[in-house]
């Protein structure tokens, strides 16, 4: 009998959504019976290609049109000039690619003609950084170019260029649509199957409706975490792995003073001074992303073009102790991350080695700026055991609530902390009574626990302070009010 067919799901991603992507696609392949295997470009060897048989893309445009950091590599193979014209023959592919339509909008800049430094996505946040480092008054010639999806037109033209069939027409999810990338990806990832169906019904014996529930597949987590609760059982080994070493680094970088000289070098680190910071984005477009112009202070600094200026983010320890807490873990508490499966390869943050819990939400997490996924909700739809809860997470994940969830959750930029802090207020804006009361001693003890969890913990805000913010949503009106003695 011949092997069920396989698939490949490839991304590239700056700053996280191709990623989302990419493994929503290989989802819903295997709950339709058909194994996918996910990898990022960087991993994957590009002269493996043409062995394959079907291999999906998801790709963003990062920069000015570029293609993210770790499909560079690749795509330099991929536009090597000894490839023939029939390289790829037998392998059949799909692009799909992510951007953003706001960016042809920008200055561009033609390739030759490159200011020095780069933009610099720094990791899934709300807010992102451009940066130039000024060294001549000019920038040269300005150009408009069609910068919008670049990455994903220019790989679908190579692959088709050196052989290769599509399965599918290009797929290209817009940020700037209502309901962002997903309201293309979802027809277009319908089509696929059914074209890939038609084509051979092995990729999906049973049909390429869904026909595995999603419990199932939920309750199969890809990652495995193991708690240690013995602190320092593990951290001989610690000193080893690549994230102390960036925790190490990162800590170095806030505790340097302006000033302060180098243990290696008798010349202090260079000193860049901020001379403009202007928002690149259109006003109420709901970003935030920036150009950051820095003036070279001292004279040690060199660089050549090309070369990348790093900004480190951080999250405040306040969100990082809300969240934990929230999770009712131990922040103190050592953990292992490993992919339960050796064919997932490495996963974010992926380490056999213990590290403190604290450290690895505070550099592999964004708790407090970054959206939550459409997965979430799902996943939390299924652990969910309020049954109106239970039916808006499900609302909010399936192909229906699409728009909702996305006007919700990234049009309000709401973030996994948040998510608990505006429950009160979705109750309030329901038409719920509000207890007002002079102080928190008379309250009932079901109001005054759902404030002390969400208003005060999750929140952060002191009791006497909400009570307060609750007489004057009363006074203003917007709220039925009762008061207790
Ligand atoms: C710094 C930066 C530069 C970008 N440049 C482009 C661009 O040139 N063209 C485009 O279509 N989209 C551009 N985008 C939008 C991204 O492609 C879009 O946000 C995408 O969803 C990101 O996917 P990723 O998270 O997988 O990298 C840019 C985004 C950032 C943050």
């Amino acid at each position: 009998m011949e092997a069920r067919r396989k698939l490949l799901v490839l991304y590239a991603s700056q700053t996280g959504n191709a990623v989302d992507a990419d493994e929503r696609l290989s989802r819903e392949a295997e709950r339709r019976g058909c194994s996918a295997t996910v990898m990022s470009t960087h991993d994957y060897e590009a002269r493996c290609l043409a062995s394959e048989e079907t291999v999906i893309f998801v790709v963003s445009t990062t920069g000015q049109g570029e293609p993210p950091d770790s499909m560079k590599a690749f795509w330099l193979y991929l536009r090597r000039r000894h490839l023939s014209h029939q390289w790829l023959r037998g392998v059949q592919y799909a692009v799909f690619g992510l951007g953003d339509s706001c960016y042809p909008q920008f200055n561009i800049f033609s390739s030759e003609e490159e200011p020095i430094g780069r933009d610099l996505p720094l990791g899934k946040s709300s807010t992102v950084i451009s940066i130039e480092i000024k060294q001549t008054s000019g920038y040269g010639t300005v150009e408009k170019l069609d910068i919008f999806l670049f990455v994903a037109k220019k790989l679908d033209k190579r692959l088709s260029d050196l052989g290769a069939e599509p399965v599918a027409e290009r797929g290209l999810g817009n940020e700037q649509h209502s309901s962002g990338y997903e309201s293309v990806l979802d027809p277009w990832m319908c089509s696929l199957w059914n074209t890939l169906y038609q084509k051979n019904p092995k990729f999906f014996p049973n049909g390429p409706l869904l026909s595995i529930s999603d419990k199932k597949l939920i309750d199969q987590p890809k990652i495995e975490i193991t708690f240690y609760d013995a602190v320092g059982e593990h951290s001989e080994y610690s000193n080893t792995t690549d994230l102390k070493c960036f925790e190490m680094e990162i800590n170095r970088a806030r505790s340097m003073p302006p000033g302060k000289f180098s243990h290696y070098k008798n010349s202090p680190d260079c000193f860049l001074q901020m001379i403009e910071n202007c928002l690149l984005t259109r006003a109420g477009c709901g970003k935030d992303v920036r150009h950051f112009e820095f003036e070279a202070l001292s004279s040690s600094i060199k660089y050549e073009v090309g070369d990348v200026l790093e900004i480190l983010p951080g999250q405040s320890p306040a969100a990082i102790g809300r969240f934990i807490k929230r999770c009712c873990l131990n922040p103190e508490s050592y953990i292992t991350v490993q992919p339960r499966e050796a064919q997932i390869g490495s996963c974010v943050g992926s380490s056999m080695v213990a590290m403190k819990l604290k450290t690895f939400v505070e550099l592999t997490m964004d708790v407090a700026s970054a959206s939550p996924s459409r997965y979430f909700f799902e996943v939390m739809s299924f652990f969910a055991s309020f049954e109106k809860e239970k039916e808006e997470l499900q609302w909010f994940a399936s192909p229906e609530g699409r728009d909702d969830l996305f006007k919700f959750n990234q049009r309000e930029q709401r973030t996994v902390l948040e998510e608990q802090s505006t429950k009160i207020l979705d109750l309030l804006s329901k038409g719920a009574a509000v207890y007002v009361a002079g102080s928190s001693k008379n309250m009932p003890s079901d109001v005054l626990s759902a404030f002390e969890e969400i208003v005060c913990n999750e929140a952060g805000i002191p009791m006497e302070d909400a009570v307060k913010w609750l007489r004057e949503l009363g006074k203003a009106g917007k709220y039925h009010v009762e008061a207790w003695s």
